[in-house]
């Protein structure tokens, strides 16, 4: 059941607490609940996401969820690589977390990705082959919203119809499709992939999402549907946000970690609830490090300064986020067949919301793009020059492109239509971090992710941006690009100081809670997840990759979570 005030609630005794009902917390709530003996409680800061109406658009994931009342609102501090500009960075604030407000983009990225963690961890499950079920008992891939047989845009053998996330084709034709499939289909540098979930995921093919019947799928309207929330052993609270973890007792095994403390009245007022097995912490990449250091949890000295009691010794709490940085290069189009022609028009806007509104169709039901692509750098490329290559594996992408059939950056201007190729840093090497600014458990945090802070991420870029030039030298695109809307040269330096100007995130942070072998001196959890040094607590979030996947997390959040799951219910 689904509770809005702690009152309400019969029980006081949890088996389990978990910590944030997002993408990966409501995995974990489902799955432990299929064992009618063991009892649930989840903790949300945000609201329900029923009725949720911009969560369940997929066009406004990109226009009316950055900013809104289901975004936390957090920003980073000043990014001296990106002209000391402050980025805004969302995480979604209502059940489901971020997979109620990402961009739906679901892509499983490499293979060596995967087996990376297995190497670094010395856990081969979490290796690509091993984890390939549970990519496949989180997704169940539905027809696109307009019905069209989307064979030849994907390859069935890799994929999943009995999982749990509805994910699906674009439902809704863009104007650029033909010209972006047509250039793939004669590039050698830039080919067509059918199906980049295969763990290859180099090329330029048709984006999968998480979308069912037009709408998107979330960790809450599948994980935690009503048939599921109906279980009498779940029960779920919203509007509670988790102050501190709070330390019960000790052993010999060191501090046990079963209590929870939260508020549902910006700390008016607090309550404290033990679990009875374990607490699973999964408030995502800045919440996750905040709730741990704010119980103590973290650098000692640095906690101590800032007037908090360390409970636990672990420096790595809050260190190595990484994050893909993105820029954008911009054309003028001869056509009005963009989304700018429907996006600066009210009478147009109206219609295509009264569409999705009565039919689940039209061009709501698909967001930001409709093709994307991942790309290498060759091995011999000036790039690696002094430098190991960052990526996990051989087939590792360098970059991606993410192609818009309009303007994406901001609001659209109010004459012409445009074509995007965004591109963005998928093995990035800058580290950043999350710190506090204060004791204050209800403050934000100080989120640096230190963009652009390796020479290699700004080659990168701007290698990508002449990656992106190069893609439209295609004939097809002659006579429909009319000209480049930023003009900058392409000089080093000119090229540089446009993406410093324009430089943001793909929402992807990842690492501050990071997985590292039983016994290293570092990392925050173990392969099992449980958290280093301490009993009854894990970590179960995009904060426990050691290095950002290669493509959009959350499929590889999702599939984490799963086997967390199995790992967790193996020690009950
Ligand atoms: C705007 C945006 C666009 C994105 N686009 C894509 C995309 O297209 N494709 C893709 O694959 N990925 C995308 N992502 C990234 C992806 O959504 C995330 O990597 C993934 O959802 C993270 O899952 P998580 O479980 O770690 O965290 P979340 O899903 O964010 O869950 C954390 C939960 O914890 C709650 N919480 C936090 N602190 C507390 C507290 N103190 N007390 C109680 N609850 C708390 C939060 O409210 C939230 O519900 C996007 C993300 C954003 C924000």
């Amino acid at each position: 059941s689904l509770f809005e005030h702690f009152s309400d609630i019969p029980h006081r005794e949890y088996d389990f607490i978990i910590i944030g009902g997002g993408t990966a917390g409501n995995v974990i709530a489902n799955r432990l609940s299929e064992n009618p003996n063991i009892s649930i409680l989840v903790l949300e800061a945000g609201g329900s996401d029923r009725g949720a109406y911009l969560t369940q658009v997929p066009y406004y994931g990109l226009t009316k969820l950055p900013g809104s009342q289901y975004d936390w609102g957090y920003s980073t501090v000043p990014q001296p690589n990106l002209d000391n500009r402050v980025i805004p960075y969302p995480r979604g604030f209502v059940l489901g977390g971020s997979s109620s407000t990402n961009l739906m983009v679901y892509t499983r990225t490499s293979a060596g990705d995967f087996d990376r963690y297995a190497a670094v961890t010395g856990d081969n499950g979490w290796s690509w082959n091993q984890l390939k079920p549970y990519f496949y008992k989180n997704e169940k891939l539905t027809a696109p919203a307009d019905g069209h047989n989307p064979s030849g845009q994907y390859n069935p053998i890799f994929h999943s119809t009995s999982g749990m996330v509805g994910v699906s084709l674009p439902g809704f034709p863009r104007g650029s499709d033909p010209l972006i499939l047509q250039t793939a289909s004669r590039s050698s540098e830039f080919p067509f992939k059918l199906d980049m979930n295969s763990g290859n995921s180099l090329g330029v093919g048709w984006v999968q999402s998480s979308i069912k019947g037009g709408v998107r799928s979330s960790s809450a309207t599948s994980y935690l549907s009503d048939q599921y929330l109906g279980r009498p052993n779940l029960h779920v609270l919203v509007h509670a946000r988790v102050t501190r973890l709070i330390k019960t007792s000790s052993s010999a095994h060191g501090p046990v970690f079963r209590g929870v403390e939260f508020t549902q009245n910006a700390g008016a007022s607090k309550t404290i609830l033990n679990a009875k097995k374990e607490v699973i912490l999964s408030a995502g990449s800045i919440g996750t490090p905040a709730i741990l250091m704010h119980s103590g949890i973290g650098d000692a000295t640095t906690l101590q300064s800032l007037g908090i009691t360390s409970t636990l010794n672990l420096p790595s709490v809050g260190r190595n986020l990484t994050e893909h940085p993105i820029s954008a290069i911009v054309w003028r189009v001869n056509s009005t067949n963009t989304f700018d022609s429907i996006d600066r028009d009210p009478a147009a806007s109206a219609a295509a919301e009264t569409l999705w509104n009565t039919t689940h169709t039209g061009t709501l039901t698909t967001s930001l793009t409709t093709q994307i692509g991942f790309f290498r750098f060759p091995n011999t490329h000036p790039i690696f020059n002094g430098m190991e290559d960052p990526a996990s594996g051989p087939t590792t992408p360098h970059y991606e492109f993410i192609f818009s059939n309009g303007w994406i950056l901001g609001e659209t201007p109010p004459t012409d239509n445009y074509f995007t190729i965004s591109f963005a840093a998928v093995q990035p090497t800058s580290r950043g971090s999350i710190t506090l600014s204060s004791s204050d458990p209800l403050a934000a945090p100080i989120i640096d992710p230190n963009l652009l802070g390796t020479n290699y991420d700004r080659a990168t870029l701007r290698e990508g941006m002449r990656a992106a030039r190069r893609f439209i030298q295609d004939p097809v695109f002659n006579g429909y690009l009319l000209d480049e809307v930023t003009e900058v040269g392409d000089s080093d330096d000119s090229i540089d100081e446009y993406i410093r100007s324009l430089t943001a995130v793909v929402f992807h942070p990842t690492g501050t809670a990071m997985m590292s072998a039983k016994g290293a001196q570092y990392g925050v959890v173990d392969p099992d997840l449980k958290v280093k040094g301490a009993v009854g607590l894990r970590v179960v979030d995009a904060s426990i990759f050691p290095f950002v996947p290669s493509g959009h997390t959350q499929a590889p959040v999702y599939a984490i979570a799963e086997r967390a799951s199995d790992l967790i219910k193996a020690d009950c």
